[in-house]
């Protein structure tokens, strides 16, 4: 394939619910979408999981748009693409960025499946029908909202919990949580909110049966967690300091973690999602797919790469319906008892909506 345009739209959707985290709170999502185009007029989507602010990770929005516009768009615009691994490799010698680097490498395996008249899920080597599914919950005003939420998505079917929990909204918490709900599979997600002296507290968390603790220490450390990880029994499973399979291969060496979770936009893509995927699959080492409070092209994405094997937990990829009045794909994604099936139509399988698109636009930008 050869890319003749490429279309950057930044969108603004407010979210239904706020969403809290140790590092601030979301109201919308206000993020780029990426649409490419090749020499026949076919399209590819992806969308940028770039946040506005540099508090998930050093990446933003506007960062996102320069190292596009300045930098990869011209890389890819007009250049003889076979397999979108070769993207990858005409990135490489481009430091970091792998949120803008990702949102390319997605769109030209989305356009890559539709080429091949496949699903994007198939061509990645998935091989489930339908994924389970699971909740993040923010920070809510009390633990008794928390327990609302969790009741409610409890009997909507979700298959894991995850609670985001911060100094002072930890122990607390889960000890209430765990007391009205003994069995469900929870975890929890503290973004980097703690550091090794906060060790008693965080083995405190070893006593309510948690799947894992997600990122509890800083967010470029692998050091640190390996020492944490050697004095809890609970499995520390990584987020923001996986950017590639060399970091996944470091963590897993030094022992900072026993589970992997496989943001695709923080790993510049598809391509290397799929290389941690089949290095952890022959090791055995639990995978799950998080998410960025993505719309309906992110998450169709996600949805696909959660078919391959290897996704053996479920992830955070839920409903749109829990995010947003409308979504931007249609059909929307729907979870059904803690499950979505994995579409079988060419590409992402979820068709875009360019009337909500429209809707949503607030500035785009055509290449050629
Ligand atoms: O996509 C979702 O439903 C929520 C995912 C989620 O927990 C996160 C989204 C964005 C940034 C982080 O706070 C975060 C995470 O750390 O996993
Ligand atoms: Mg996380």
């Amino acid at each position: 394939m050869k890319i003749k345009q490429v279309n950057l739209r930044h969108l603004k959707m407010d979210l239904l619910y706020p969403f809290v985290t140790s590092f601030g709170a979301e109201y919308d999502k206000d993020f780029i979408l990426v649409e490419i185009m090749n020499e026949d007029g076919l399209v590819g989507w992806a969308e940028n999981v770039a946040m506005p602010t540099p508090y998930y990770n050093e990446e933003t929005v506007k960062t996102n748009w320069h190292m596009l516009e300045d930098f990869l768009i011209p890389i890819l615009l007009n250049s003889e693409i076979h397999h979108p691994d070769e993207l990858a490799e005409k990135f490489a010698h481009i430091r970091g960025n792998y949120m803008a680097k990702a949102c390319l490498n997605m769109a030209v395996w989305d356009l890559y499946a539709r080429e091949q008249n496949a699903s994007l899920a198939s061509v990645l080597g998935g091989t489930k029908k339908i994924i389970d599914v699971g909740v993040s919950i923010g920070i809510k005003d009390s633990i008794e909202a928390t327990l609302d939420v969790i009741e409610q998505r409890r009997a909507e079917g979700y298959k894991r919990f995850k609670l985001k929990i911060k100094p002072g909204w930890d122990v607390e918490l889960i000890d209430k949580v765990r007391k009205v709900f003994p069995d469900i599979p929870l975890m929890a997600d503290a973004n980097s909110a703690y550091t090794l002296a906060d060790m008693n507290l965080l083995k405190a968390l070893d006593d309510y049966n948690l799947m894992m603790i997600e990122q509890p220490l800083a967010y470029n450390d692998i050091i640190d967690h390996a020492e944490l990880q050697a004095n809890l029994k609970t499995s520390i499973c990584l987020d923001e300091s996986i950017h590639s399979l060399e970091d996944t291969k470091k963590a897993l060496k030094l022992g900072s973690c026993k589970i992997i979770n496989v943001k695709v936009g923080r790993v510049g893509g598809l391509t290397e999602a799929k290389k941690i995927h089949d290095y952890c699959l022959e090791r055995n080492v639990p995978l799950w797919c998080g998410g960025m409070l993505e719309a309906g092209v992110g998450r169709a994405h996600n949805i696909a790469m959660t078919a391959m094997p290897g996704f053996t937990l479920p992830g955070d990829t839920a409903g749109s319906s829990l995010y947003w009045a409308e979504d931007i794909i249609e059909p929307e994604v729907i979870a059904e008892n803690g499950t979505i099936t994995v579409p079988t139509t060419p590409g992402m399988g979820y068709e875009v909506s360019m009337d909500k698109v429209k809707k949503y636009t607030l500035y785009s930008k055509t290449y050629r």
